[in-house]
């Protein structure tokens, strides 16, 4: 599908789709001569001033071997009627009117009068009637995602919409659609908005920048206004105790702040607070933006469970959970933190909060764990699970360990030569460590390509200013290790390029998916040696899926290694096989199928996933 051209090509339309508007690449910091090779070094930045300049020669030309190619109908009540359990739906026994220190009076108070005060995150951009008329010029190629494959899987789901004004959303949300440009809902935004604002839970999965953030942002705003619009009661338990009605998580401090813009751009206007909390800056700042009231806390697991235990918020009004990059935060690393944030606070059980699980991943035992933190849920796959844009065209290079810089720099100078109005279209470079990140800064910047970073290792003011720098065009080129791999939506993003490969096939689809966004082409290119081989035929896979030339020398190693390159890679398995786990008969237990009441009838039959246990009742997979 994607048509073949030569590298320089490539680059050349892929940086002329993705030419940023900022400033030119000499601009002031930099003291470079533009051009060929060889290049003045007189930027060192911030972090690296005082060490001792890189002695690195040039590494000699690309010497790896040649490749082919080089290069049910829907009968769901909003939330609360569709239970059946013998609870009380949510606000009978947790938000009831028996409440004392009711919202607008005590704790949260005065929204009313940081509302007069809300400052326009559209900026300059708000001209409502321009963006009325401009609607269809927003430069989203909606066609591109118009044949995407989509699997839906529950009981009772609410059919899709086309356009926004299929669904009622309340005036001030679509003036703020309107204000985004946003002209149609993207697929997952067709299908997803009903389903959450019918109550359900959800457990979405759909490829990279195709709009999941306003997936589960739109129905969480409207829920929000409409628990505003029936008098919402909150305690007023301790003086300084604040009650989000929302709450989103997210794996990094970066994606947080990127969800808290969005959000509050939503909800402009709306009556709607939104906050984000995050680690590596002060808390003081963070709990006095508490205290003037917040109905979404946007929050990173660690920064939250220390607001927890400081008592500072409490999860008791919890409404609507969602968790962002689901899976990465149920994965051996954040699950602990998750786990206690939602199951041994004060949250409100499964049936009781609605959850909404998104990412473009999601590794079956992950959807197995997800499914403790979920009540009768719907599974929502627009195209594969875990699969790749066809927006972005992959390449794969064998490139040896000691060739990677000059190959690296072989590819931005081509870029450079093809680039629009010789800007440098940005590039985002990603390493294995944070060390690796820094030593190859450095080295970009000493030979004339002006690069930042962003780790874990940098202070968070460090990692902010790097974003900015990026993102401006001021330094077109980012070194990063995978703090920077998910959920980033930074736009102009022409290339991505995998210096070292991740171990596992579902961080390279994200990695490679912060480019080639919101309906734009893209361009990734992954240096692949002895050491990736356990990757090999995961990424074969990805490519062929995604409609992407596969070198024969990757078939090769594809063939002759084991299925690797993943955390639930089942062995010999096809890992687009299955999606919703539930209908996998190897998670069946007893004769009786987790998901559908028995293995043959499958899904949509009566007593579904869910069904088999209330909410408060302990997984079976405990
Ligand atoms: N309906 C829409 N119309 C036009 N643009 C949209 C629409 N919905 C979202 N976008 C834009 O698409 C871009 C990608 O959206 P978003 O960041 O939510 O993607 P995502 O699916 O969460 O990606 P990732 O998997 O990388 O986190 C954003 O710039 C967003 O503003």
């Amino acid at each position: 599908m994607n048509k073949r051209t030569s590298w320089a090509d490539l680059a050349a339309n892929s940086a002329a789709e993705n030419t940023y508007a900022g400033s030119s690449v000499n601009n002031g910091i930099l003291g470079t001569t533009s051009g060929g090779a060889s290049r003045t070094n007189t930027y060192v930045p911030p972090h690296l001033r005082n060490r001792p300049a890189s002695s690195d020669p040039p590494a000699p030309a690309y010497s790896g071997p040649a490749s082919s190619n080089d290069r049910s109908a829907y009968g769901g009540a909003r939330w609360g009627g569709a239970r059946n359990d013998s609870r009380s739906g949510y606000g009978g026994s947790g938000g009831g009117g028996g409440r004392t220190g009711g919202w607008g009076g005590g704790r949260g108070g005065g929204w009313d009068r940081g509302r007069e005060q809300e400052v326009n995150p559209f900026g300059d951009d708000d001209n409502t009637e321009q963006a009325f008329s401009e609607q269809a010029n927003s430069g989203i190629n909606f066609d591109a995602y118009e044949d995407i494959p989509v699997e839906t899987s529950g009981d009772n789901i609410p059919p899709p919409v086309n356009i926004f004004a299929e669904i009622d959303l309340g005036e001030a949300l679509n003036l703020n659609i309107h204000r985004c440009k946003y002209v149609k809902p993207t697929p997952v935004q067709r299908h997803a908005i009903p389903i959450s604002l019918a109550g359900r839970d959800l457990m979405a999965c759909a490829q990279t920048g195709s709009g999941k953030t306003a997936a589960f942002c739109f129905p969480i705003i409207n829920g929000i206004m409409e628990m505003q619009a029936q008098g919402v009661q909150r305690p007023s338990r301790g003086a300084r105790t604040v009650y989000p009605l929302a709450l989103i998580l997210s794996p990094t401090r970066e994606l947080s702040m990127q969800i808290h813009e969005e959000a509050k751009k939503f909800s402009y206007q709306t009556g709607v607070k939104v906050v984000v909390a995050y680690g590596g800056a002060p808390i003081n700042q963070q709990l006095r933006e508490l205290e003037r009231g917040v109905d979404i806390l946007v929050a990173t697991p660690g920064r939250l469970v220390d607001l927890l235990e400081r008592a500072r918020v409490s999860l008791q009004m919890v409404k609507y959970l969602a968790l962002d990059e689901a899976d990465r935060m149920l994965d051996m690393g954040f699950e602990p933190q998750i786990r206690k944030i939602v199951e041994q606070m004060d949250m409100p059980l499964p049936g009781f909060r609605q959850t909404m699980l998104f990412s473009a991943t999601f590794p079956k035992e992950i959807q197995r764990l997800a499914s403790d933190f979920l009540y009768n849920y719907i599974f929502l796959a627009v195209g594969r699970v875990g699969s790749s844009t066809d927006l972005i065209v992959q390449r794969v290079e064998f490139v040896y360990d000691s060739d990677k810089r000059s190959h690296l720099m072989d590819l931005l100078h081509a870029q450079r030569a093809n680039g629009v109005h010789g800007k440098q279209a940005l590039t985002l470079v990603f390493v294995e460590t944070k060390k690796g990140a820094d030593s190859l800064e450095h080295w970009l910047c000493v030979n004339g390509f002006p690069a930042t970073s962003i780790h874990g290792d940098r202070s968070q003011q460090e990692r902010e200013q790097a974003l900015r720098s990026f993102k401006s065009g001021n330094t077109p080129i980012l070194v990063a290790t995978d703090v920077a791999a998910r959920g980033l939506d930074i736009p102009h993003v022409a290339h991505v390029v995998n210096f070292d490969l991740p171990n596992d096939i579902d961080d390279y689809v994200h990695r490679i998916g912060r480019t080639g966004r919101a309906g734009k082409t893209g361009l990734a290119t992954a240096f692949f040696n002895e050491s990736n081989v356990s990757l090999a035929r995961a990424l074969a896979d990805l490519m062929q899926e995604s409609n992407q030339e596969v070198p024969a020398w990757l078939s090769r190693y594809a063939a002759r290694s084991s299925y690797g390159g993943g955390r639930n890679r089942r062995p010999g398995g096809n890992r687009f096989g299955g999606r919703d786990f539930r209908r996998d008969s190897s998670y069946t237990r007893g004769g009786m199928d987790y998901y559908g009441g028995n293995s043959t009838s499958g899904y949509g039959a009566s007593g579904g996933y869910g069904g088999g246990y209330g909410p408060g009742v302990t997984s079976a997979w405990d």
